[in-house]
């Protein structure tokens, strides 16, 4: 997992690195630099293009000079550097680099007022403005500026994150920072990219390793973990020679009705090819020739008004939502499931028949695993006007009643019971179509099924769901959940130690 870190956790790593490492803090500025300069030249090799350099005057802006620098000596003739002189102050390196670039043949203006700011016929444009020193919204000059900047529609690459745009934190819709077409950012992605309003910011970032101390960055104390490959890796368990169908437990399915059979088509299809030993799929009589054509290797259990799930225990997973239909009939064979206190995969119209039940929420089993997506999630827990606000009710949630809740986006947050957001960093848009969800409920049932714990289950079941749609989507304009679900185990098989 890698630890992200704060604007100023990334200060104190900057601070603990200069201090503990040969490198003094200008060095560590040019390897920043550099580290742009290499992602920006395969981006745009065409050097003939005019880039015109915006620099503040702290080390964001230092950074700015030094990337001046570096794209002259790397065949970029028209390069033209804006220092932006709203503030007395200015960063010990910044003042260094300005005094190197005094010193060559770059271009150079000095900008005292936003309305000095004539048009620019630069085709690039770099921002350095503001970076993670970032302390109050932009206004006055500085905001009139960078509202210049965007009026001129260039493609505008930012040095570690957007001027304007706060790197973790509250995000509001009246964003009014630069519009990047790419941030390239310094060791770390910022924690707000993996919200839905950085789309306002920046379309792509891109993270550059600068040399920061690793060890330091990665012992920090941060309630907000990026899953990587090879973390999966190494929860992932084989399959055990002389295992058979009992090893790999007993998943039941509740889902479908008359009119969302899919649903519980989908779960129990993704269930089976996550690798339950057994699935069972409980759904209505309507269902059983579809479930028997589709799926033979899933059992049913027919469900009528009256069903309740006699020996639950005999299951090692119970997922219940997709597609079943809200009724009086379905929210007393909730509770009954509740009452059994085993922990429960609970999704879609389960989750539907919770928040017009707060008292039940109280009741859901410890480590019962929640999938919600932003409106059902808002019903659940209350309206919400942003992703920062919302996670922060979703990581306090988790902890409070002891569950896992998966929280749905692009970027799913998986909130644990201690406090710690695992943030997936796999899937993709070709992903957003009806049934994407049911897919997701029924891989995290198998992997349940599976004996992983109910974190482990929720943080493999995210990252294998969107790997493989990110596989599918390579020669696809969009991936429909039948796909992903057929193709889980080949993904998994590339990743299984
Ligand atoms: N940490 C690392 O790992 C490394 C970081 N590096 C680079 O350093 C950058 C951070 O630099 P930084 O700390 O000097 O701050 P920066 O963003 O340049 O701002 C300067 C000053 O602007 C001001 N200011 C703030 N908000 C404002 C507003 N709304 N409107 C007007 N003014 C405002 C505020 O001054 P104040 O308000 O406190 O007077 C602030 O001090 C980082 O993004 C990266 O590019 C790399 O070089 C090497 C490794
Ligand atoms: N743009 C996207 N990028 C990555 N994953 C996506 C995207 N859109 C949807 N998904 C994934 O698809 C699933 C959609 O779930 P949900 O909204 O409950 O769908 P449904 O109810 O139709 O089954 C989630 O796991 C989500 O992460």
């Amino acid at each position: 997992m890698q630890t992200l870190l704060t604007s100023t956790q990334m200060r104190l790593a900057d601070e603990f690195t200069i201090a503990n490492k040969p490198i003094a803090s200008i060095d560590l500025m040019e390897t920043a630099a550099r580290a742009f300069v290499k992602v920006f030249l395969r981006n745009e090799f065409d050097t003939n293009k005019s880039v015109a350099i915006f620099c503040g005057k702290g080390n964001n802006g230092g950074d700015g000079l030094a990337i001046a620098h570096l794209l002259l000596n790397n065949g970029y003739e028209n390069i033209k550097v804006y220092v932006i002189n709203f503030s007395k102050k200015k960063s010990a390196d910044f003042a260094i680099n300005l005094q190197r670039l005094d010193e060559s043949r770059c271009k150079k203006v000095v900008i005292d007022r936003a309305t000095d700011f004539k048009n620019i016929k630069a085709d690039i444009i770099i921002d350095a403005i503001l970076g993670s020193g970032l302390n109050k919204a932009l206004e006055g000059e500085y905001a009139e500026l960078v509202k210049q900047i965007n009026n001129l529609n260039k493609k505008v690459y930012s040095v570690d994150v957007p001027t304007g745009f706060f790197a973790e934190g509250r995000l509001t819709a009246d964003y009014n920072g630069i519009v990047a077409y790419k941030t390239i950012c310094f060791q770390r992605p910022k924690i707000s990219f993996f919200f839905p309003e950085s789309k306002l910011a920046t379309k792509s970032y891109e993270v550059v390793e600068i040399g920061l101390d690793e060890d330091f960055v990665q012992k920090q104390e941060s309630e907000f973990y990026l899953v990587e490959k090879k973390d999966i890796e190494k929860i992932l368990k084989p399959r055990e020679n002389f295992s058979h169908k009992g090893t790999y437990g007993h998943a039941l399915i509740i889902a479908g009705n008359s009119n969302t059979m899919g649903a519980a088509l989908l779960s129990s299809m993704a269930c089976l090819h996550t690798g339950a030993g057994l699935t069972t799929a409980c759904i209505p009589q309507s269902g059983l020739i579809a479930l028997n054509a589709t799926l033979p290797e899933v059992m049913a259990l027919p469900r009528d008004e009256y069903t309740r799930i006699e020996n639950p225990t005999k299951y090692q997973a119970i997922a219940i939502g997709p597609g079943l239909g809200i009724s009086a009939e379905h929210e007393r064979l909730l509770e009954s499931l509740f009452a059994a206190n085993l922990p429960l995969i609970i999704d879609a119209d389960a989750l539907n028949i919770l928040s017009e039940r707060p008292d039940l929420i109280e009741k859901i089993p410890e480590q019962s695993i929640l999938t919600p997506h932003m409106k059902e999630f808002d019903r659940l827990f209350g309206e919400h006007s942003n992703w920062w606000d919302r996670l922060q009710t979703a990581k306090n949630q988790s902890v409070r009643l002891k569950i896992v809740i998966v929280l749905k986006n692009q970027y799913t947050f998986v909130c644990s019971p201690n406090g710690k957001v695992y943030i997936n960093p796999t899937g993709n848009p070709a992903m957003a179509q009806g049934g994407m969800g049911d897919v997701l409920t029924g891989i995290i049932a198998a992997f349940v099924a599976q004996k992983y714990s109910s974190l482990n289950a929720a943080i493999l079941a995210c990252f294998v769901h969107g790997q493989t749609g990110d596989q599918l989507a390579d020669d696809k304009f969009v991936v429909t959940a039948s796909q992903v679900a057929k193709e889980i185990s080949g993904v998994i098989k590339t990743m299984v130690p």
